[in-house]
């Protein structure tokens, strides 16, 4: 039966990611394939015409389920009635940027986004912010979006969790399919823990089929370094992984996570693993009935109590200086 069609809104739509990933979720990959979907793309004035061109191509797909597209520089028209806010354009940090300066320009992007929100958004409106710095953008979107439950604004770290379970995969000599609880905790930065201590390949925990070394010298960094190394491989940061990384997290967050398994978003802490309450951190979540929630009872070694204290102390410190910027 179809059913009624899902609004999403997409920022930064006429960027790379964006290119990417509006195909996918007008070809019904986002949600499912009986949803139909609206889009509203937003864009900065300057690259509103450029948002136009993908969308004379995305006519050209003649995609059974896309209903209709809507392209605007207003965040309040782009987030009016929206079911899903995919979060993608943000300020990137240009040379000789301090932090400061771009957690500000960033604050004047995901505040007045936030607010638009709170103002229109659907009741049920789920927020992925992908724009980095993606936790910290999250956090401020979602301190302006007071009438919206806090729970439905996240954070994306899918594209580390995918890229943990290739990293593991080939070193195995096996299928990612072979691999559940995988963990990212922490920030989507290169301080990001990824944990081997609860993934179980084969049903056997992950660690314990690794060498120790290989684990701490080459695949943690590998994996927390991953974007910086695509950046310096094909000059520009990823897309079409970032962009599958966002389907998957809202089509998990809509659909369920598999039984037995789990995976990674950024969520707001409701102070489990000792990560403070409110910060937007990742954690290792199921899915079910359209609501993330964080995996309780996990046994946490030193080995990666130091790793994730190190990550959280990094969401602490961008939470302590969006504050002090007045962008909280
Ligand atoms: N979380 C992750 O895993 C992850 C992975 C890859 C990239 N990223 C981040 O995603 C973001 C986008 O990456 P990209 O490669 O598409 O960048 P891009 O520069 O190609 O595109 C960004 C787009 O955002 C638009 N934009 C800027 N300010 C806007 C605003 N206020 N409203 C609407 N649109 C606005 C720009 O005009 C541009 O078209 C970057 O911050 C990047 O660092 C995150
Ligand atoms: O855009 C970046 O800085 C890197 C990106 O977040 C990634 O993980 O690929």
């Amino acid at each position: 039966m179809t059913q009624a069609p899902v609004t999403v809104t997409v920022t930064g739509a006429a960027g790379q990611i964006g290119y990417a990933l509006l195909f996918r979720i007008a070809s019904g990959q986002l949600i499912g394939p009986d949803t139909p979907i609206k889009l509203r793309l937003l864009e900065i004035p300057q690259a509103v015409k450029a948002a136009e061109g993908t969308a004379m191509e995305l006519d050209d797909c003649a995609f059974p389920l896309l209903r209709s597209i809507d392209i605007t520089d207003d965040a309040g028209v782009a987030f009016d009635g929206t079911n899903v806010g995919l979060l993608v354009g943000a300020r990137p940090r240009s040379q000789g940027m301090e932090r400061g300066d771009l957690l500000q320009a960033n604050g004047g992007i995901f505040k007045p986004q936030g607010e638009a929100i709170n103002a229109g958004a659907a009741e049920d409106v789920r927020v992925l912010v992908v724009g980095n710095p993606a936790n910290t953008n999250a956090l401020i979107a979602q301190s302006h979006a007071p009438d919206v439950p806090a729970e439905r604004f996240t954070a994306m770290t899918r594209l580390d969790h995918n890229r943990a379970l290739t990293q593991l995969a080939q070193k195995l000599g096996t299928s990612v399919t072979d691999i559940s609880k995988l963990t990212i905790w922490g920030n989507h930065s290169a301080t990001q823990y990824p944990d081997l201590f609860h993934a179980e390949v084969g049903g056997k925990v992950a660690a314990e089929q690794v060498e120790r070394s290989w684990l701490a010298d080459e695949f943690i960094p590998t994996v927390a370094k991953r974007g910086a190394a695509i950046i310096e491989a094909r000059g520009a940061s990823s897309a079409a992984s970032a962009a599958n990384a966002a389907i998957d997290h809202v089509h998990t967050w809509v659909n369920g996570t598999p039984e037995g398994d789990w995976t990674s978003a950024g969520v707001v802490s409701d102070g489990s693993y000792g990560v403070p309450e409110g910060l937007i951190s990742s954690f290792p979540v199921t899915a079910r009935d359209g609501r993330f929630e964080i995996v309780q009872g996990l046994e946490i070694d030193e080995f990666s109590r130091e790793r994730i204290d190190a990550s959280v102390r990094e969401l602490t410190e961008e939470r302590d200086a969006v504050r002090e910027l007045g962008l909280i």
